[in-house]
C-alpha cells in the first residue's frame, strides 16, 4: 500500500454552471478526495464556458491540492490532466516547496528541489474573456484588509469586498463596509480529517493566501473583475528559520516574491488583464497600526486572532489574548492608542500582563525564533516595544518596563531608534499600480 502512495495525482476539475459548484478531485494511493467550492450563481453562462475560466479552474485544482498532498508528501506529483502555462508551472513549484516550507520544517521532511512534477506540455493560454475594470478586495477579518478598505474609501475608489469561508470577524467587519460583499464557501474533503486522525499521515501548515487568491481569480473570471487586491505588509517577506538549505517563511504566500509569481500566472491567463497586488506592501506592520488607529469604525468588529478562522468552529470570542497574533497586534496598535482603547478592542491589556514576558521576548528576538504566525519582523516588534517605553501612558506597563533594559542591552539604543524611524517610512519595493496614489492618501490625516 505504501508503494501506491508515492504519487499524488491531481485530476481535472468539474464545474456545474447551474449550481455554481466547482469540484476538485485528488488521489493518493487508495484514498480519494473531493474539495468543493460554492462560487454562487448569477454570472453570465458564457463566462463559465470560457477557455480563461477553464484554465483558472485547472490552476485552482493544482493549488488546492496542497491540503491533500501534505498527508504523505510523496516525491512525485502527477498534474498531467491539467492545462497549465509555463508561469503556472513555476508558481506551482514555489507553492509545493516554499509554500509548504513550514510543514516540511516541522515534520523534518526534505523536499526542496526533490519533487518530480509530472506536467503535460505547457500551454499558451488563450484569453477569451473581457475583464471589466472592477476590483475585489480580499477581507481577512483583521486590521490589514480594513486598512485597505479605509484607504480606498478615503480615495473614493469603488471595490467589492471578497472572502472565502466568511465567519465571525469577516462577517462583522464586512457589515461595516458600504459595498456588498461576494463570498465563496469552501468545503475541504471529509477524508482529509479522517486521515488526520490516523497514524502515519502528516499534518501541518498550508499556504492559505495562495488558496484564497486562486479562489478569488475564479470569481474574477466568472463575475468580471480585473483586479485582486490583497493587504499583505512588507514584513510578510521575512522568514522564520533556515531548513534544508532555504529560508522558511510561515507567511510565504504573503511575500512579495510570491505575489510576483502569482501575478505573472494571472496575467498570462487573462491576456495581461487580471492584476494582483498588495495595497499595503509599502508599509510596515507599525505603519499599518498607525493607519488603522485613524478610525474607530472597526474597533468592535475586527479580529486578528486566528482562533476565529478554524474550519469547524466560530471561535470562542474575537480575541483569545494568548496567541502570538493577539500579542503582536496589541504591540503595534499600542503606540497609536491609549491603553483603554486597546483594552476595549482586545478585551485585555496584554502589555501589562507579566505572565506574557516570555512571549514578548520571543516576538522581539530576545529569545528563540520568530513564532510560526503572522507577526511582523523581530526588529519591528523590538522597536515598537522600546518606543512604548518612551510614552507616558505605556512606560509603566509590566512588559514594557521589564523588557526596556533588555532591549537596550541586546540591540543598543541607536539601532532601536533608527528601526522605529524606518518603520514609519514607506518602502519602494511593491507592485501597487500608480493610479492608486497610495502614499498621498495614506499620509492625509
Ligand atoms: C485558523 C488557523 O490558523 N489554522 C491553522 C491551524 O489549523 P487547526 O488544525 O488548528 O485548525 P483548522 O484551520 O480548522 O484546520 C483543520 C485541519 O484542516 C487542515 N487544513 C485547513 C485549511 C486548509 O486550507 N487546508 C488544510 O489542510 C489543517 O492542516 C488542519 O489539519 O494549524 C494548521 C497546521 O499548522 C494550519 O495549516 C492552519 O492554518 C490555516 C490553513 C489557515 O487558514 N491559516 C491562516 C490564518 C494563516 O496561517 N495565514 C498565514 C499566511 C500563510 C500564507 O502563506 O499565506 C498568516 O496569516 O500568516
Ligand atoms: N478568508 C479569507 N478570504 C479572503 N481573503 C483572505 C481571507 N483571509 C485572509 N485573506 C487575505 O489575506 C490577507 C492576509 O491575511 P491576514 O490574516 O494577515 O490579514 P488581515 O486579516 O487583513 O489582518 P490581520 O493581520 O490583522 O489578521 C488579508 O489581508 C486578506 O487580503
Amino acid at each position: 500500500m505504501l508503494a501506491a502512495m508515492n504519487t499524488f495525482i491531481i485530476d481535472s476539475a468539474e464545474f456545474n454552471a447551474e449550481t455554481g459548484e466547482a469540484k476538485f478531485n485528488y488521489r493518493l494511493g487508495e484514498h480519494r478526495f473531493t474539495e468543493r467550492l460554492e462560487l454562487g450563481v448569477g454570472f453570465d453562462l458564457a463566462r463559465a464556458q470560457s477557455n480563461s475560466f477553464a484554465h483558472l479552474l485547472d490552476l485552482a485544482a493544482a493549488i488546492l491540492g496542497v491540503s491533500y498532498y501534505k498527508l504523505k508528501a510523496p516525491k512525485t506529483i502527477d498534474l498531467t490532466t491539467l492545462n497549465l502555462s509555463e508561469a503556472d508551472q513555476i508558481l506551482l513549484r514555489d507553492i509545493y516547496e516554499n509554500g509548504l516550507g513550514e510543514f516540511y520544517t516541522r515534520n523534518k521532511l526534505k523536499r526542496f528541489g526533490q519533487i518530480d512534477y509530472q506536467f503535460a506540455p505547457a500551454i499558451t493560454p488563450t484569453n477569451d474573456l473581457d475583464w471589466p475594470q472592477q476590483s475585489l478586495v480580499l477581507i481577512g477579518g483583521g486590521k490589514d484588509s480594513l486598512v485597505s478598505v479605509d484607504l480606498l474609501t478615503r480615495a473614493n475608489i469603488p471595490f467589492t469586498p471578497f472572502a472565502v469561508n466568511p465567519k465571525g470577524p469577516i462577517i462583522s467587519s464586512t457589515d461595516q463596509i458600504e459595498q456588498s460583499p461576494l463570498f465563496v464557501r469552501r468545503h475541504l474533503s471529509p477524508t482529509l480529517f479522517e486521515l488526520n486522525d490516523q497514524p502515519g499521515f502528516y499534518n501541518g501548515h498550508v499556504p492559505s493566501t495562495a488558496i484564497n487568491s486562486v479562489v478569488a481569480s475564479l470569481v474574477a473570471a466568472l463575475y468580471g473583475y480585473n483586479e485582486i487586491i490583497l493587504s499583505n505588509e512588507r514584513s510578510a517577506s521575512e522568514g522564520n528559520v533556515e531548513f534544508d538549505g532555504r529560508e522558511v517563511n510561515h507567511q510565504h504566500s504573503k511575500s512579495l516574491d510570491f505575489e510576483q509569481l502569482m501575478e505573472t500566472s494571472f496575467k498570462a491567463a487573462s491576456g495581461g488583464q487580471l492584476g494582483y497586488f498588495s495595497l499595503l506592501r509599502p508599509f510596515s506592520e507599525v505603519r499599518i497600526g498607525q493607519l488603522f488607529a485613524r478610525t474607530q469604525k472597526f474597533d468592535q468588529h475586527f479580529s486578528s486572532c486566528n482562533e476565529n478562522f478554524k474550519q469547524n468552529q466560530d471561535g470562542p470570542k474575537r480575541w483569545c489574548t494568548n496567541c502570538p497574533k493577539c500579542h503582536f497586534v496589541s504591540l503595534i496598535l499600542a503606540p497609536f492608542m491609549e491603553p483603554q482603547r486597546l483594552t476595549d478592542i482586545v478585551g485585555k491589556n496584554v502589555l501589562n500582563d507579566a505572565t506574557k514576558l516570555g512571549a514578548f521576548r520571543e516576538l522581539s528576538g530576545l529569545t528563540g525564533h520568530k513564532p510560526w504566525e503572522c507577526v511582523g519582523e523581530i526588529l519591528e516588534a523590538a522597536a515598537a516595544l522600546w518606543h512604548l517605553a518612551h510614552q507616558d501612558h505605556w512606560q509603566d506597563a509590566a512588559i514594557v518596563k521589564t523588557l526596556k533594559p533588555e532591549l537596550d542591552a541586546f540591540y543598543g539604543v541607536p539601532a532601536l531608534e533608527s528601526a522605529w524611524d524606518e518603520l514609519l517610512r514607506d518602502a519602494n519595493q511593491h507592485n501597487v499600480p500608480e493610479k492608486y496614489q497610495l502614499n498621498e492618501i495614506a499620509r492625509a490625516s
